[in-house]
């Protein structure tokens, strides 16, 4: 065993060690080395964490190759014919064969994109002083960590003045239905596939369930969707998860609702889902996306006094504290709200708490979020279901995108922008836009929620014409109180 009291060339600098290097570690350790620490990261799959290696990155590498093919269905609208004609053919008559999807090199470019993502985070890290362990760390009591390198080399000891915990969560599987990484998967195992499934179940229809079930479906997939639920993203804006299902139905995909899956079984050649009723789904491949589980067990944090939910997520406060002093943690451990964006945000904050900068508590409210679907969902500030269920006053307005002149020649036709706003001080509280590349037109309305702006700030200001962001200043618009 080694012991690591100090590194680094200041030995009066503030010690800090940061177990797990995705969004919300290496986020914070940047800022703790501005501000002047000795910064450890202790990691043990790669930098970037899940983010970037198995969640985020690729998942929206798959869906960049997803979203060209689906934009081909408008091609044909905008007289876009695909193949060469042959001599003799009437215009416009294709005979070349179409466009098929090489899943193998889809996949290919995935992972070497979260490869290199990965490494371009290491080498900025490494630029900037941090050290880097690969191993496997955990706590013992609050200010110390000890870490089980990756290559079999003795343990590691780090002392520590503050330690931050940022270790995500991992996913969640069926109940003895184990996945095998060949037909029953998880998100992280679907980049090994070399060819498209002939078949895909997906069970659960959440952010992740929707966001592969779509994907895959324009990849050309016949794809099942299994929704426990009434609707399929029950925790979003009621039309926008409405709009979506019906464009995923009009697609060709199967979507069961209020289908409870119990398990999933290999069969001779693919896999059988059973659900609750009594029926069997079979499918070639099935991909459970039924949430995550905290990677918290095991680590010795309770024994360090940090107190955890029955579900297992660290208890923090808004400067990313929990109940043991000198311990931090942010991110998916800690269940405020699972993206990359508040993880990296609750691991700055704590940084700026521990080492004596300014900070201002996390909003989640003002946190914008994206659906990666065909069209986007993005949503920021006060849900509809969110404001009626405190009783709040508000008003709101919805435009639909097709009577937008940009996106009329751009041949889209689903999705729409929808606003709330106080009646009286017409302060914008939140918004959704349902579009492709809604995740680009959310901004304006997050500037507008962050900042406290009335729906008058929004439509005076000039919007490009045409352009979809007009829809967002003429929602604003249709808001507008006439002064008594
Ligand atoms: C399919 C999918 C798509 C997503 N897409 C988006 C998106 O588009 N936008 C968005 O904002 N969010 C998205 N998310 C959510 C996002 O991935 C998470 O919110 C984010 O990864 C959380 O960051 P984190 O730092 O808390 O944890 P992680 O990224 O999970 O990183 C934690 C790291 O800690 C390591 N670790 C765990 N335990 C230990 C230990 N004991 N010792 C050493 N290392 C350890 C883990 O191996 C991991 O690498 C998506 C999630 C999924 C599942
Ligand atoms: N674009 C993004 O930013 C993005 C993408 C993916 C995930 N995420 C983050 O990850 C979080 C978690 O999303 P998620 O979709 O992985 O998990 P989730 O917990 O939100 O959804 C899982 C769904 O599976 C259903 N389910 C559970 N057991 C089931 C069963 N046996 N049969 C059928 N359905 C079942 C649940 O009712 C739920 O609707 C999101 O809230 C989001 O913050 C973000």
């Amino acid at each position: 065993m080694v012991t690591v009291t100090s590194q680094g060339p200041d030995l009066q600098a503030t010690r800090i060690v940061i177990l797990g290097g995705g969004p919300g570690g290496y986020e914070a350790a940047l800022v703790a080395r501005r501000l002047g620490a000795e910064v450890t990261v202790v990691e043990r799959q790669g930098l970037g964490g899940s983010a970037v290696l198995t969640d985020v990155v690729p998942s929206k590498t798959l869906i960049a190759a997803a979203e060209w093919m689906t934009s081909t269905e408008r091609a044909a609208g905008l007289g876009i014919r695909f193949g060469v004609p042959a001599a003799g053919s009437e215009p416009g008559e294709s005979t070349a064969p179409g466009i098929s999807v090489d899943l193998a090199a889809v996949n290919q470019r995935v992972m070497a994109l979260a490869a290199a993502q990965s490494a371009d985070i290491r080498a900025r890290l490494d630029r900037e002083g941090v050290v880097t362990l690969l191993g496997e760390g955990r706590l013992d009591g609050p200010r110390r960590v000890v870490v089980r390198p990756r290559g079999g080399e003795p343990e590691v000891v780090l002392e520590a003045d503050a330690v931050l915990v940022s270790v995500g969560a991992t996913p969640r599987e069926l109940p003895g239905s184990p996945a095998d990484g060949e037909r029953i998967l998880t998100w992280t195992q679907l980049y090994g596939l070399q060819e498209l499934p002939e078949k895909l179940i997906v069970v659960g229809s959440g952010v992740t369930g929707a966001e592969f079930a779509g994907a895959y479906n324009a990849l050309g997939v016949d794809v099942t969707l299994v929704s426990s639920r009434d609707r399929v993203l029950p925790g979003e804006d009621a039309d926008a998860a409405e709009l979506l299902e019906g464009v995923f139905r009009s697609r060709g995909m199967t979507v069961l609702s209020r289908s409870r899956a119990a398990g999933a079984e290999r069969t001779a050649d693919g896999v059988a889902v059973s659900l609750a009723d009594g029926r069997v789904v079979e499918g070639s491949h099935v991909l459970v996306a039924v949430g995550a589980i905290p990677a918290t067990r095991g680590i010795g944090l309770e024994e360090a006094g940090v107190t955890l939910t029955p579900s297992g997520h660290v208890v923090v406060d808004k400067v990313s504290r929990t109940t043991a002093r000198g311990v931090y943690a942010a991110g998916d451990c800690t269940g405020v709200l699972p993206l990359a964006s508040v993880a990296a945000m609750q691991g700055r904050i704590a940084m700026q708490h521990v080492l004596g900068d300014a900070v201002k508590p996390i909003r989640v409210p003002d946190v914008a979020a994206n659906i990666f679907t065909s069209p986007e969902i993005a949503t920021v500030g006060k849900s509809e279901a969110a404001l009626q269920a405190a009783g709040s006053k508000y008003v709101t307005t919805t435009l639909p995108l097709s009577r937008n002149p940009r996106a009329k020649m751009l041949g889209m036709r689903d999705g729409f922008v929808k606003l709330f706003a106080h009646p009286e001080a017409a302060v914008v509280l939140g918004g959704v836009v349902v579009s492709p590349r809604a995740s680009e037109l959310i901004f304006p309305i997050t500037l507008a929620v962050s900042h406290r702006l009335t729906v008058d700030d929004v439509a005076e200001a000039f919007t490009v014409y045409p352009s979809l962001s007009g829809s967002i200043a003429e929602v604003a618009r249709m808001l507008h109180h006439p002064v008594d």
